[in-house]
């Protein structure tokens, strides 16, 4: 989008917290990892989405005069930290893991390095950003899984909660799955396919359905999709479409004929409009269905043997309402002082809250075969051979341990700021929404399912374990 300056998007502490940093220790540096807990809607696996945004976010980094003005008259920071903020140059390593990527609980997605004083700003954007559009991405993913191949397209700007909710929505939605969206400032920015058909306020705007089809039809022979639901589906709608694509066909004129239904029960709808517009000779005609749908009414009306083409969703994807947020964390991981980098671990009831200390490294692991067989967490300069062990991070697994043997290890994380300068080319979107598929395409297909999934293998290297239990240990005395 059209840059805003985003600068003093963040929680008031990040800033109270850099000012101290500023004052006490300018110097040291601290890691961060963003990660989340919890798959939404007790899923399998999330679609990581966001970073093109975390990217422009971090590129233009700025506080304006009026930024640092706004801060003087707070009261609270030196005059020193606000010099500093007015010359802010972003030096910070960031990694990421790359964007259409399944990711599971507690993996770093982003890790930042850099003087605390830096890292500890980007916290709340960055979380706002992933957070959104990879719980977007992941809904997107559910609904398109469903649909089985059909097209599904996003409608949902009209109901998403504000601008850059429907903007970076539909972007999320895409790299989800979806074909395409309704949304063309999004299509624009992003090289989206823009879709649509039309609304209910065309039909009613004429005196009757087939004066408002003619007309449609007169702008649009090449690309007629009409909207059949305003009067009554079967004894008007569809009868009065068949006549228009009978007229453009006796001009040779049609090439993407359609109808889209919004209301009623779409099996039964679907199933009769089919048979009506074949037996028309219309075995072209596609039928769109929209109206509050989401994985499971897809899922329903396809089981019922529905008979659909496309879909088109908008609330229920755009608002991911049946479970609407992804509480991914921002944590401190280690600090460095003298090039040496200490763990730093934050303690909670339970074991699964507790953080993975120290700067680590992700991989992917894959059999001989190409399948994937779970994720690798290490520590950042770990040396992992064939002979190693590792272990699984979920202590309710039954199989415990592992040998490395005969697994190959693909790098999840790849560097994107070196010192504050981007090094990552970006992929454009639709080729992420490729990969994506690619990526879940080799996963173990249990981890697929929409309800109880299994659980997703995430092992820890001895190394990474023991340094953990051994830091719970010291802090928990
Ligand atoms: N066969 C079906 N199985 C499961 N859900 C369905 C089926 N057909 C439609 N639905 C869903 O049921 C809901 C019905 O919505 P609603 O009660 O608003 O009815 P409606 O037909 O849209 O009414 P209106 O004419 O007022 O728009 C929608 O979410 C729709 O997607
Ligand atoms: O139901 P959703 O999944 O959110 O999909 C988008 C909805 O938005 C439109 O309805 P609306 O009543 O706003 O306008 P219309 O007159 O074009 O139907 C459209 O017809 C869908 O029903
Ligand atoms: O083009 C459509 O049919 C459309 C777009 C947005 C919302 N509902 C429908």
């Amino acid at each position: 989008m059209k840059s805003r300056n985003l600068t003093l998007l963040l929680d008031l502490y990040e800033l109270t917290m850099a000012n101290g940093f500023f004052e006490e220790v300018p110097e040291k540096k601290g890691y961060f990892d963003l990660y989340f807990r919890k798959i939404p809607d007790k899923g399998g696996l999330v679609i990581y989405a966001g970073l093109a945004q975390v990217i422009q976010y971090l590129n233009e980094l700025q506080f304006s005069d009026s930024d640092i003005e706004y801060l003087r008259k707070m009261e609270t920071f030196s005059p020193a930290f606000l010099e500093y903020l007015s010359n802010f140059k972003f030096e910070c390593d960031v990694w990421s893991v790359e964007e259409g990527t399944p990711v599971f609980p507690n993996e770093p997605l982003i890790t930042v390095r850099g003087p605390l004083v830096q890292a500890q700003l980007l916290e709340t954007m960055l979380l706002n950003i992933v957070n959104h559009e990879s719980l977007i991405a992941t809904k997107a993913r559910r609904i398109c899984m469903v649909a089985r191949g059909r097209s599904v397209m996003e409608f949902g700007s009209r109901r998403a909660q504000g601008a850059d909710a429907a903007t970076y929505g539909a972007r999320a939605a895409v790299i989800g799955g979806c074909s395409g969206t309704a949304n063309v400032l999004s299509a624009k920015l992003f090289g989206l396919k823009p879709l649509g058909t039309m609304a209910h306020s065309w039909i009613q705007s004429f005196s009757t359905e087939r004066e408002a089809f003619l007309a449609w039809m007169k702008i649009y022979p090449h690309n007629c999709l009409l909207l059949v639901d305003t009067y009554d589906v079967l004894n008007s709608g569809v009868p009065n479409a068949i006549k228009i694509f009978e007229q453009l066909k006796k001009e040779e004129l049609y090439s993407n004929i359609g109808i889209r239904i919004d209301s009623g029960d779409i099996t039964y709808l679907t199933k009769r409009a089919r048979k009506m517009l074949d037996e028309a000779g219309f075995k072209n005609a596609t039928i769109t269905v929209s109206n509050a749908l989401d994985e499971d009414v897809i899922q329903n009306v396809l089981e019922e043997g529905a008979s659909i083409d496309s879909f088109g969703v908008g609330e229920k994807l755009i608002t991911a309402s049946s479970d609407p947020v992804l509480s991914g964390v921002y944590k401190l991981v280690a600090t460095q002082e003298d090039n040496k980098i200490i763990p730093k671990i934050k303690l909670s009831n339970t074991v699964e809250k507790t953080t993975i200390p120290g700067f680590k490294n992700l991989y992917r692991l894959y059999d001989k075969e190409g399948e994937v067989q779970g994720d690798l967490l290490s520590l950042y300069a770990e040396k992992i051979r064939g002979n190693s062990r590792i272990f699984n991070s979920d202590p309710n697994k039954t199989q415990q341990k592992k040998k490395m043997h005969g697994l190959v290890l693909k790098p999840l994380l790849v560097q994107i700021f070196k010192q504050g300068r981007l090094v990552y080319k970006q992929p454009k979107t639709m080729e992420i929404q490729e990969t994506s598929s690619q990526k879940i395409g080799k996963l173990p297909a249990a981890c697929l399912r929409l309800k109880n999934p299994d659980i997703y293998d995430v092992y820890w290297t001895h190394q990474l374990k023991e340094l953990r239990a051994k830091m719970i240990d010291e802090f928990s005395d």
